[in-house]
């Protein structure tokens, strides 16, 4: 078993910022003074350089990390193809592209002595992960532990993750990340991790091929509002002490084009003693989020929600969009309150953390907390006949929504295709989704006669 080298009441001290260059020693002296790679670095260490976007990406988008290890990356044998696991084969699955709405009941719980790598199931794709192109959409479900000596990472994509049920503990090259349900967080490309439960545990995750998160732009809102940099939380280097060289102990899989991959070495892969950079894991906590809507009247763009952006080449226009419907207030005069019925360029995908949707019934068969709905490229949605009628004869005061509520949606200016095991395997799907929300929906048009005459003169 790992030594842990570190002072438990530290572990869940964090450093705050989003975007900021960090820095952070387990041990004092373990970071170099005033270069990076010294011929001897500190304590015996070794140094190892992790980036993140392209040595020579222009300064503002520059991303990478110095890590001060016992030993670095490089030192384990060849990697060979993992067992067959649900990711790798849901990368088999063809992926379907078709212009249903589509919605899920709740996602199962995992089977005892699942851990969170092998509850990971491909819902939905747009991309290549050769290419460096677009995302994959995912739900977890596990309920045990990562093995102590086992580690992951992909080499796709940074993964954002959305915990549902069940706290996450999150065991980084960087430090720990707790991370429980209303917080999120991104392990970036690369980064090595183990995830610890408590019990069962369940979540949505998405897995961003190109680029990196950022936090929307604020135009006219100002330089404050919406998530703000400094509640995003990155950890404090811990690192495992065992090095022991001959037994092959630790697993490290990794995620590379889709498909899985191990090896074992000798040496934790959670040795690192000292960091410093700006390529780093993080999380954030949805209830600091800073919602703004409209005090006079409609409906804003959900981009009002937007809490992290990963931006494609064209401005304004997000490969991945991380939105959410936190409580907040509505007070909009004369104005159908809810979502407007809608067809969009971008696709939605939506997953229900806690509570309800305000557009949406919940309970058997509706939106439910742990299932998902997807609405593609085009693809008509909109509140369902009950929440529209509702919404058409309420009384316009001020309301909150959503108390102990938080739906959200990763939306891609891609179109993103099915897997089989998203449609057919896991046996969630609500065929009759689109009957059970529009089939109801009344005609209220009052023709071309008088008394619409009348209605237009109102
Ligand atoms: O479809 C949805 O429920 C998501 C959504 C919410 C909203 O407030 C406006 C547009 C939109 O797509
Ligand atoms: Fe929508």
């Amino acid at each position: 078993m790992p030594v842990t080298t570190f002072d438990v009441k530290e572990k869940y001290r964090y450093l705050n910022g989003f975007d900021s260059y960090l820095e952070s020693e387990a041990v004092p002296g373990g970071l170099p003074i005033g270069h990076n790679s010294p011929q001897k670095p500190p304590l015996g260490l070794y140094t190892e350089k992790l980036s993140g976007t392209a040595f020579t990406a222009p300064r503002h988008e520059n991303k990478q990390s110095w890590l001060y290890r016992i030993l670095p990356s490089c030192t384990h044998p060849p990697f060979a193809p993992a067992p067959s696991s649900s990711i790798s084969d849901e990368d088999d699955d063809k992926l379907h592209y078709i212009p249903n709405q589509l919605r899920w009941d709740p996602f199962d719980h995992a089977p005892p002595g699942t851990d969170f790598v092998a509850g990971l199931h491909r819902l939905a794709a747009a991309g290549d992960p050769t290419l460096k192109t677009g995302l994959g959409m995912f739900v977890y479900a596990c309920s045990a532990s990562m093995a102590a000596a086992a580690a992951f990472y992909s080499a796709d994509g940074d993964l954002l993750i959305v915990p549902q049920e069940g706290a996450l503990d999150v065991r980084t090259e960087f430090g720990w990340l707790l991370v429980r349900p209303m917080e999120i967080c991104v392990i970036p490309r690369g980064v090595r991790f183990r995830v610890e439960v408590g019990g069962n545990a369940r979540g949505y995750a998405l897995e961003l091929w190109q680029g990196h998160f950022g936090l929307p732009e604020l135009g006219p809102i100002g330089s404050n509002g919406l998530a703000n940099a400094r509640d995003f939380m990155a950890p404090r280097a811990c690192f495992d002490e065992d090095h022991q060289r001959g037994g092959a102990g630790y697993q490290v899989t990794a995620k590379f084009n889709n498909g899985l991959f191990v090896t074992a070495q000798a040496h934790t892969p959670f040795d690192v003693v000292a960091w410093h950079g700006g390529y780093y894991p993080y999380k954030y906590d949805l209830g600091r989020f800073n919602t703004i809507g409209s005090i006079s009247f409609d409906h804003p763009d959900p981009s009002i929600f937007t809490v992290l952006s990963a931006p494609s080449d064209r401005p304004g226009t997000a490969v991945a969009d991380f939105v959410i419907f936190p409580p907040r207030w509505l007070v909009g005069e004369d104005t159908f309150r809810p979502p407007w019925y809608h067809r969009n360029t971008m696709s939605e995908f939506m997953g229900l953390i806690q509570g309800g949707y305000d557009a949406k019934k919940g309970g058997k068969g509706g939106f439910e907390p742990g299932g998902a709905s997807l609405h593609n490229v085009m693809s008509g949605h909109g509140p369902d006949a009950e929440s529209y009628e509702g919404a058409r004869n309420a009384e316009l005061k001020p309301v909150k929504v959503g108390s102990g509520s938080c739906a959200f949606m990763f939306e891609s200016c891609l179109m993103v295709g099915v897997t089989d095991w998203a449609l057919k395997r896991c046996r969630k799907v609500q065929e009759d989704y689109s009957e059970h929300s529009w089939g109801e929906l009344k005609v209220h048009w009052k023709g071309t006669g008088e008394a619409a005459k009348g209605h237009l003169l109102e």
